[in-house]
């Protein structure tokens, strides 16, 4: 199909969706927000930063790759990577130091809503979803603040033994700290030195530094847990995410096999008697393989339909599998890297026995279902055309204020180079006998045992900022097939 055809095929499911969000009765939105301190650095910044830890240092550090922010030097030598391979970065910090340093040395341009679920809440709630349940383990009154006022944005809380919902910003707990992240965006085009190498940052993207402060729990209270399933009588869905804040020992003897066990507990009470609720969860970068692996295997697996990724996260889901070569091959940028991702995607679907994988790539989106996924691939391609559009809004506008801010979004051009991308998967398929080169041109293709729904998206030359995009992809693709979904309630028809 070309890209005129594909303009018109955005336009229909956008006007689609929009008049379907309405059907939506509700969504469970958990754990992790935050406060993003936002930095859009400058070549001069990075200049300066190098200048005061120097470039010696720098180099050792980045090829010893710290997984962990334990200082200055930690902090540039992620950064340079970052900024070299143009690829998305999330390091965690367990002290302030590195915030003061940043504080001192760069200092941040803006405080946004930070935090998969916190990102996710705003934007549906502006979306005019109703009943949007966000639950934050450490809603403190600072985290509060950066919830929009809007009346179907709600927050358990527990009064008198009871379980009542209130909008988050009459429901935070006073005594709790603040949990705030920085994020570096830097652009395309930026140039330096350090260590006789010159870098040139291929793509937009950012560094986050994320904090861990020790009180950091995935967890609710045992009078929540109880409770928890009088809301889900309202809500059609789940969008979880957060998992990667779970640490492998606790000061109190606790281990991560706890809160392991905890999260799957509040999945199996959100579904309580209806098995076929759809629960979401939004992967993310977690330098921990041993916590990377449980997500995946303890708490992903049998308990979740579906899964969002974008490709770095793809390739480091893939490796702790076992499937180190897949992996490398995601990321490698070459041609076949399309190839490898479908592969991925096609792994991951069958392996965490998912209904539906979801990969965004910048240019291209992949979603892979399973057979026994209740809605046909063209509702499946709507919802992607729509998160297409959603996402071009974000990285337009900066955040999405309402439903139909997403006219902005639907004028940003589909983006040729990830049309043309496309064709590699195509030539692979047709050379399997997958399917023919006409059954790929509308990008709902059936293979043997899922179906494979890819289309060209829409990309924003200069975004206002790059986080939380994926965020808008994954949840907007969701949203929009939760609409989609046929009504009923299993647990009152049983009655
Ligand atoms: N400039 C952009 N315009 C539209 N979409 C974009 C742009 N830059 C990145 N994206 C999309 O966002 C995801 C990033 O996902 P994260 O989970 O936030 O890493 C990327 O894959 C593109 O699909
Ligand atoms: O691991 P944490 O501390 O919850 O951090 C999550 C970070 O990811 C974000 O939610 C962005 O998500 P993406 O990386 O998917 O764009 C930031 O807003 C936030 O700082
Ligand atoms: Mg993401």
């Amino acid at each position: 199909m070309d890209i005129a055809d594909w303009e018109k095929r955005y336009s229909e499911a956008v006007s689609n969706v929009k008049g379907q969000l309405e059907n939506v009765r509700g969504v469970f939105v958990a754990y992790n927000s935050n406060v993003d301190a936002m930095k859009h650095i400058k070549e001069a910044e990075i200049k300066k930063l190098i200048g005061i830890i120097g470039c010696e240092k720098i180099h050792e550090r980045i090829v010893e790759y710290p997984r962990e922010i334990r200082d200055p030097v930690d902090f540039m030598a992620r950064l340079i990577i970052a900024m070299r391979d143009g690829k998305a970065a999330e390091v965690p910090t367990y002290t302030t130091d590195i915030h003061e340093w940043l504080m001192d040395n760069l200092v941040f341009d803006s405080a946004r809503m930070g935090g998969q679920a916190g990102i996710i809440s705003n934007l549906l709630a502006n979306l005019g979803v109703k009943n949007v349940i966000t639950y934050v383990p450490w809603l403190s009154r600072e985290q509060a603040e950066y919830f929009v006022d809007s009346s179907s944005l709600l927050h358990p809380v527990i009064e008198d033994g009871k379980l009542i919902l209130k909008h988050p910003k009459e429901a935070y707990n006073p005594e709790q700290k603040p949990k705030i992240n920085w994020i570096i965006e830097f652009s395309k085009g930026i140039k330096f030195k350090c260590a006789g190498e010159e870098y040139a940052v291929p793509r937009d993207n950012r560094l986050i530094i994320s904090s861990r402060p020790q009180w950091i729990r995935i967890d609710m209270s045992p009078e929540m847990y109880e409770q928890l399933s009088d809301i889900r009588e309202d809500i059609d869905g789940a969008i979880l995410s957060g998992y990667q804040m779970i640490r492998e020992e606790y000061e109190d003897g606790t281990t991560y096999l706890d809160y392991v066990a905890r999260a799957v507990n509040v999945i199996e009470r959100l579904k309580g008697c209806n098995p076929k609720m759809r629960i979401h969860v939004e992967f993310t970068s977690i330098q921990n393989k041993v916590i990377r692996k449980a997500l995946l295997t303890d708490i992903v697996k049998k308990h979740v339909t579906s899964l969002g990724l974008d490709t770095v996260e793809v390739a480091n889901a893939l490796n702790v599998l076992g499937y180190e070569e897949l992996a490398y091959s995601v990321i490698n940028k070459g041609e076949n890297s399309i190839v490898s991702l479908y592969e991925g995607a096609v792994r991951l679907l069958k392996e965490l026995e998912l209904q539906r994988v979801h990969i965004h790539s910048l240019g291209y989106y992949i979603c892979v279902v399973s057979k026994d996924h209740p809605l046909d691939a063209d509702s499946h391609r709507q919802a992607l055309l729509f998160a297409s559009a959603l996402a071009a809004t974000q990285a337009t506008l900066g955040s999405v204020r309402s439903l139909d801010d997403i006219s902005a979004g639907l004028e940003v051009p589909v983006y040729g180079q990830g049309h043309d991308d496309l064709i590699e998967l195509e030539k692979y398929l047709v050379r399997r006998g997958i399917c023919t080169a006409e059954d790929f041109e509308d990008g709902c293709i059936s293979a043997d045992g899922h179906d494979l729904i890819i289309i060209p998206s829409k990309i924003v030359k200069d975004p206002v900022a790059t986080v939380g995009i994926g965020d808008a992809i994954s949840a907007g693709a969701f949203i929009a097939l939760l609409a989609k979904m046929p009504k009923f309630n299993i647990c009152q028809e049983k009655e």
